[in-house]
């Protein structure tokens, strides 16, 4: 699905209206009645509900919420904040239909005119939208001041108030802070950026139908993978399939005291349908391997506790494999250095670089040329800055993962909430599947045990980014749901992937 900018959601919404063709005003009664159908599931038609408007066509959106919702008996309060003296037109032909409706306005001019708010009500911000230009000031600034103090629940109609869309906030902005964000067609960039968690809360697209030949050509290299898309990524068996169809992959994991990495990266490998898997681990981790995972193939390495490379057992060489995952656990010593610097030259196709091989790129830079084209990088944001370099906010750091991923002709997964898979091509596909159980030991070394297995399979590697980092979020779900965020170990993660 893609994400928009703010100018292309009003060129958007333009090329609705004249198309369809539909009137303004009934446009935005589509989006009003789409976003009381999510309320109306989500609270009982007893809570006390405050909306605050602002002028614009937010507030518009607003005034006609309130409207469906007295019409569906629920107790409603309306708050216009007036900040100016002019309202949208759209604004004031809703303010007339509410007024047919009820005479209960409460005008916001002061701060006295805020109204208390308490735990059990539900507030609904319809003060700005996508129009914000300016920081919030004033009374708008006062108002939401209040509501972001108050116990109240608070669900944002089409984003927070004071939130801009496409570009960064400064720090000292004061802008809602939601429980819930419902946005109309399609997610805004400011929803999946880490410096924004607490203006968005839990975000949920309505459909109202907007222009689909304008979204389908409307450039953008920005896009959230919809559960729908990324299960349409996913190969089918063939009846005729045998182990030798899904590739054969080797994974270059381990050292002393991080088999671990080495383990549970190739039990994720497997568990993500690999025709065949050889584990190449310092000889210290031979037993551990081969007990832990007996399904997997074992190189034990010449050294005995990092890998250097030869091995002790006879085997292809690296390239002759269909693809390479290294990095998990493999730490940064002069031998593994020496090992990746010779590696790197043989391989010919798409690899899984991880952790501490990712670390030997940074510090090795000149390595970097070496990588395979196409093939994905995994890094963490700390990782990715010793990659590259420091950002001063989130859009800068977009910019930066773009240039790398172009410049390079690789994939980055970005990891993390809403992990970002940039392509050689310079998109990026945030992904929403995953929560903060996630973030423990060894989940990282399970997406590459995941990714390893997808390019082993024959995977395009952009497709194999994107399925892979939401099967990897969907199991850590499946995980959370079952036994809660708190407890999960990378272990259960492999447990809980599923492939349909
Ligand atoms: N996309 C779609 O398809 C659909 C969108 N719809 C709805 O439309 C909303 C966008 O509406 P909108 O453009 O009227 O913007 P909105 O934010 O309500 O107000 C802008 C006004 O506020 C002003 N202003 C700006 N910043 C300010 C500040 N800090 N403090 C005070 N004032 C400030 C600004 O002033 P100006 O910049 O012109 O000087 C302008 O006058 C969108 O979020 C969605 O809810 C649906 O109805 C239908 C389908
Ligand atoms: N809050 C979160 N929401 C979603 N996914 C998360 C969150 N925190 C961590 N993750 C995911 O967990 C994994 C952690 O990887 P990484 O940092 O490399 O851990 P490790 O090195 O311990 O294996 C990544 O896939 C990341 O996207
Ligand atoms: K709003």
């Amino acid at each position: 699905m893609k994400i928009l900018n703010v100018d292309q959601i009003r060129a958007l919404d333009q090329a609705t209206i004249q198309n369809e063709p539909i009137a303004p005003l009934n446009l935005m009664e589509r989006a009003a009645l789409a976003f009381v159908d999510w309320f109306v599931d989500h609270f009982p038609d007893t809570t006390l509900t405050k909306i605050f408007c602002g002028l614009g066509n937010n507030g518009g959106d607003g005034l006609a919420i309130a409207r469906l919702l007295l019409e569906r008996q629920y107790p409603v309060e309306v708050h216009v904040v007036r900040y100016a003296p002019r309202e949208s037109d759209d604004f004031m032909h809703n303010h007339r239909r509410l007024k047919l409706v009820t005479e209960k306005v409460n005008y916001i001019e002061f701060s006295r005119d805020i109204p208390a708010l308490r735990h059990n009500e539900v507030v609904i911000d319809a003060i700005l939208g996508s129009g914000l230009s300016r920081p919030t000031e004033g009374i708008v600034k006062s108002t939401i001041e209040a509501i972001n103090r108050a116990p109240a629940t608070v669900v944002a109609v089409d984003i927070a108030s004071g939130l801009y869309a496409d570009q960064p906030n400064a720090e000292d902005d004061v802008i809602i802070e939601p429980d819930y964000t419902i946005t109309f067609q399609l997610p805004k960039l400011a929803f999946v950026l880490p410096k924004n968690g607490r203006y968005v809360g839990e975000w949920h697209t309505v459909d109202i139908r907007l222009h689909k030949r304008y979204i389908d050509l409307a450039p953008t290299p920005y896009y959230f993978t919809h559960p729908r898309e990324a299960r349409l990524l996913l190969h089918k068996r063939d009846r005729y399939s045998h182990k030798g169809t899904f590739g054969h992959a080797l994974l270059l994991v381990g050292s002393y005291g991080k088999m671990g990495a080495a383990v549970l990266s190739a039990r994720a490998c497997l568990r993500s349908g690999v025709g065949l898997l050889t584990v190449q681990i310092p000889r210290c981790g031979y037993p551990v391997l081969q007990t832990a995972v007996p399904e997997a193939m074992c190189r034990p390495d010449g050294h005995q506790y990092v890998l250097t490379g030869p091995s002790e057992v006879e085997g292809p060489p690296p390239g002759d494999y269909t693809t390479v995952g290294i990095g998990p656990g493999i730490g940064k010593a002069p031998e593994t250095l020496a090992m990746f610097r010779e590696l790197l030259p043989t391989l010919k196709k798409p690899i899984v670089v991880d952790a501490d091989a990712l670390n030997l790129l940074s510090e090795n830079r000149e390595l970097l040329e070496q990588v395979p084209p196409n093939s994905i990088l995994t890094p963490h944001p700390k990782e990715f800055e010793r990659l590259t370099q420091t950002w001063k906010d989130d859009y800068e750091k977009l910019g930066i993962l773009r240039d790398f991923a172009k410049t390079h002709q690789v994939v980055v997964v970005l990891k993390g909430a809403y992990s970002a898979v940039a392509t050689p091509a310079g998109e990026i596909h945030f992904n929403g599947t995953g929560n903060p159980g996630l973030s423990t030991g060894g989940t990282g070394d399970v997406l590459t045990g995941v990714l390893t297995a997808l390019l082993a399979q024959g995977y395009d590697p952009v497709e194999a980014a994107v399925l892979g980092v939401y099967a990897h979020g969907l199991a850590g779900d499946r995980v959370a749901e079952q036994r809660g965020p708190i407890g999960m170990v990378a272990s259960d993660v492999v447990d809980a992937l599923r492939w349909e």
